[in-house]
């Protein structure tokens, strides 16, 4: 059996904040419970590095989602300058397409590998999980189902040497099938049955994505907006230990 703390490992929780001072107060909050965090667009706009600093000093992993999508020389420059914060963990938009994801692959490992750091995981966004199959199809003008398009952005992440993906916990196993057990998913859409799903559309209980196959979970506003966000953190971990 998993033990709670291993499973606490696997939780990403999503600091979409705007200020440091209510980052640092969820962290604060959480203790030792939670160590590794997702940094995205709105804080990190906001704050800057300094997050990460005060991050890193506390010891925590960092995911740094600012879901690169650009040309292939600047997301290679953007995944450089990424890296070089010392997170442990990057993404870019698979849309993007095969050369931009393999040159912020290459940008990352050389420039972790010139400031002697480890280099960061980087995944590639497939489908966001905010998108349902209607919208897919008729707004943004992709065809087929949503799972074949999350497979074809996979494999094309895996043959740009990507370490893995961000995809909802419905495409796990298929993605699985199409590119290994060793290819990461990191999994956000993640509704406990309690919680409200607010903008999310493929979502799945934190039990069921581990089920499925997730490596991580992104956890956001079911912990962030809890009225006791430790509490919740306690009930998710619980949840997820009933399936092993
Ligand atoms: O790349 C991501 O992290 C991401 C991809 C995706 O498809 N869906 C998605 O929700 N996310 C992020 O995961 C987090 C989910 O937050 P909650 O919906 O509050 O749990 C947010 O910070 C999103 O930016």
């Amino acid at each position: 059996m998993l033990e709670s703390r291993n499973l606490a490992e696997r939780i990403y929780v999503a600091l979409d904040y705007d200020s440091l001072d209510d980052a640092l107060r969820l962290v604060g909050q959480l203790g030792d419970g939670v160590r590794s965090y997702k940094v995205g667009m709105q804080l990190f706009y906001k704050t800057g590095p300094l997050v990460l600093e005060r991050l890193h000093s506390e010891g925590c992993h960092v995911f740094l989602d600012l879901k690169f999508h650009d040309i292939p020389n600047t997301v290679a420059g953007a995944a450089s300058s990424a890296t070089s914060l010392g997170v442990s963990m990057i993404n870019v938009h698979a849309a993007g397409g095969f050369e931009m994801m393999k040159k912020a692959k290459e940008a990352a490992a050389e420039t972790a590998q010139a400031l002697g750091i480890p280099a960061p995981l980087v995944i590639a966004v497939t489908q966001l999980t905010s998108t349902n199959q209607q919208m897919m199809n008729e707004q943004i003008g992709i065809p087929g189902s949503i799972e074949d398009a999350v497979i074809r952005y996979a494999k094309l992440a895996r043959e740009a040497g990507l370490d893995g993906v961000v995809a909802s916990g419905r495409e796990l196993r298929a993605i699985r099938e199409a590119c290994g057990d060793q290819f990461v998913t990191v999994v956000p859409g993640i509704r406990p049955a309690w919680a409200a799903a607010n903008d999310q559309k493929r979502i799945l209980t934190p039990a069921d994505a581990l089920r499925a196959g997730a490596h991580k979970l992104v956890i956001g506003r079911p912990i962030t907006h809890a009225a006791d966000p430790r509490e919740a953190v306690t009930r998710i971990l619980e949840e997820m230990g009933e399936l092993s």
